[in-house]
C-alpha cells in the first residue's frame, strides 16, 4: 500500500483542539490488518472519452476522484490536493467546540476532507470501549463502507463539526483511486452560500447507535441526534456514525 498521507502532529498546546491540523489527511491505521482487501484503481477518463476538467466527467457523477494523470486542471481532485477552505475552532455554546468559516464558502464547494486514522471493525470495537472507560461524550467516528474513519486522537479540524438539523454542509462518500475496495473518503460540501463567521454543521444521520439530545436550537429542531427515542436523551457516548 502506498502511504496515504503523512501525519503531521504539532505537540498540543493546552487546548484540545491545538494537535489537530488542517493538512491532516486519512491514514491507514498500520498497526491492523488490511491484507485481505483490494486495491482499486479508477478509469482514466480520457480513456473512457470524456475528461474531468469537463463538467460531464462520468468520475465526478459517480463521486469518484479522477486520477492524479487525469486532469490539466485538478478540477476533480479535491480530496488528494488536500482543498480546505479557511476555517476554525471556537467553543460552540453548550455543544463543545464548533467548527466555523474564515471566509464566505460558495455552494457545492469542497469544504474539508473528515480525516483521521482508517480502522477495521475490530479494532473500532476495541476503541469504543476505552473511549467508554474514558468517559468521553463526544463521538467522532464515521463508518464508511467496511472500514471506519476515527479522528478521536488524531485527524483534522472536521471533528469539530457539530451537528444541526438544518446543516449548511453535507457529508459526502467519494473513492479515490489506488484505496482498498469498500473504503470511501467523507467530505464535507457546502449545501448552500456560507457567510465568514457561520458554524459549520452537518446532519449526523439516523444511523446511530445510541441518541443523543440534539441542542442545534434550529426551528426544525427533531431534539435528538441520531434515532429519535420515547424516553429522554442520554447524553452518552454513542461511538459511530455511519454514511
Ligand atoms: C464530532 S463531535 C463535534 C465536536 C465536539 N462539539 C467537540 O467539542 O469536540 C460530536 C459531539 O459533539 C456534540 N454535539 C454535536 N452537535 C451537537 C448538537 N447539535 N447538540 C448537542 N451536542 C452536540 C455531541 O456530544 C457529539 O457527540
Amino acid at each position: 500500500m502506498d502511504k496515504v498521507s503523512k501525519v503531521i502532529l504539532k505537540t498540543a498546546p493546552k487546548e484540545t483542539f491545538g494537535k489537530f491540523h488542517f493538512h491532516f489527511k486519512c491514514y491507514f491505521q498500520l498497526t491492523c490488518d488490511f491484507t485481505k482487501l483490494k486495491i482499486e484503481r479508477i478509469p482514466l477518463c480520457e480513456k473512457l472519452g470524456f475528461r474531468c476538467n469537463d463538467d460531464t466527467c462520468e468520475n465526478f457523477a459517480a463521486k469518484i476522484e479522477c486520477r492524479a494523470s487525469c486532469s490539466e486542471f485538478y478540477k476533480n481532485q479535491g480530496i488528494r490536493q488536500n482543498v480546505c477552505a479557511n476555517i476554525e475552532v471556537k467553543p460552540s455554546g453548550d455543544t463543545g467546540y464548533g467548527l466555523f468559516a474564515k471566509e464566505n464558502i460558495n455552494e457545492v464547494d469542497q469544504v474539508c476532507i473528515y480525516a483521521g486514522s482508517i480502522i477495521p471493525k475490530k479494532e473500532h470495537e476495541k476503541r469504543v470501549l476505552k473511549y467508554k472507560k474514558k468517559n468521553f461524550t463526544h463521538f467522532y467516528a464515521y463508518k464508511v463502507g467496511d472500514l471506519f474513519v476515527d479522528p478521536t486522537e488524531s485527524g483534522n479540524l472536521a471533528r469539530f463539526a457539530n451537528h444541526s438539523c438544518s446543516p449548511n454542509m453535507v457529508a459526502e462518500r467519494w473513492q479515490i483511486d489506488r484505496r482498498f475496495e469498500g473504503y470511501r473518503t467523507i467530505v464535507f460540501i457546502a449545501k448552500r452560500p456560507i457567510c465568514e463567521g457561520d458554524e459549520l454543521t452537518v446532519h449526523y444521520g439516523e444511523k446511530l447507535n445510541v441518541s443523543q439530545e440534539c441542542r442545534c436550537g434550529e426551528d426544525n429542531c427533531s431534539g435528538w441526534i441520531g434515532q429519535k427515542k420515547k424516553e429522554p436523551a442520554t447524553n452518552t457516548y454513542c461511538g459511530t456514525r455511519s454514511i
